[in-house]
């Protein structure tokens, strides 16, 4: 649940960002806030800014102009209090799914049993503490995320930055993630900003969707998703903000008479 009451835990002020010298924008006057314990979304199409948007939180990127702050403070470089989890899961080929979740505990200073405690703890909780010692090329892609997500809750940090993390995933994986996440998301109260260009996603699991336009990348439309978690998928409240998004992205067509019958 997210909290009301307390500072943003993220924060962007009128954020512009141009990668290049002659001032061509990628974002621009990109403002919003996140709470802590939300969960918050960027949908657009490839290309406008979206990972961009997590650079900067992340601090892998500096703004042009306008500020990013995480907790109050201004970001300056990656740090603990935030990870990243990709599409490609980002896992060691070489290190069992054990190693793998330890291996995000290494800079944290544990003992290798805390480590081992922790990494078997997560695992636990996303179901693959059978299979600790396989390696990443003997799971299938969703047992892959699987381990990539415990290996980011096990971090503990505030916040996690999602880059498409589903994508890749068939749809029933991709469903089951998606639970498993809101779960251990509510378990845990993690704040989550989330990148995806699937509506259904963005509207299945956030509090809130921001929505963006290219060219150069802004948010157009900021949209609060009331229904309680978990959503139906089948309900009419949720095909209510999908029309409203589909609307925004101008993918609505009024209705017309074909012009032949077949
Ligand atoms: N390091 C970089 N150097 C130069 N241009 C970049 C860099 N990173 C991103 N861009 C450009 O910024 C724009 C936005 O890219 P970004 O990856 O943030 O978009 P996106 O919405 O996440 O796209 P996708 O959904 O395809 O991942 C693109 O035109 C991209 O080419």
């Amino acid at each position: 649940m997210p909290d009301e009451t307390n500072q943003p835990l993220v924060e962007l002020q009128q954020v512009d960002k141009s990668f290049d010298g002659n001032g061509d924008l990628v974002l621009e006057d990109i403002s919003l806030h996140v709470k802590k314990g939300e969960f918050v979304s960027l949908l657009g199409q490839s290309g406008c800014g979206k990972s961009t948007i997590l650079n900067l939180i992340g601090g892998f990127e500096e703004p042009t102009a306008g500020k990013v702050y995480l907790d109050g403070e201004p970001v300056r470089e990656p740090g603990r209090r935030c990870v990243m989890l990709f599409q490609d899961y980002g896992l060691l080929p070489w290190r069992s799914v054990l190693k793998n979740v330890e291996l995000g505990l290494e800079p944290i200073g544990l003992s290798a049993d805390e480590r081992r405690e922790r990494a078997m703890e997560y695992l636990r909780l996303v179901g693959l503490d059978k299979n600790i010692r396989q390696l990443p090329d003997e799971l299938s892609g969703g047992m892959k995320q699987r381990v990539a997500i415990a290996r980011a809750l096990a971090m503990k940090p505030e916040l996690i930055l999602m880059d498409e993390p589903f994508a890749a995933l068939d749809t029933f994986n991709r469903y089951y993630l998606q639970d498993e996440l809101l779960r251990l998301q509510e378990k845990e109260g993690t704040t989550i900003v989330l990148v995806t260009h699937d509506i259904d996603e963005a509207v299945y699991l956030s509090d809130r969707v921001f929505i963006m336009k290219p060219h150069p990348g802004r948010i157009s439309r900021g949209l609060r998703i009331e229904p309680s978690k978990p959503r139906d998928r089948s309900h009419g409240d949720f095909q209510y903000y999908r029309r409203i998004i589909l609307e925004e992205f101008h993918f609505t067509q009024p209705k017309q008479e074909p012009d032949f019958q077949i």
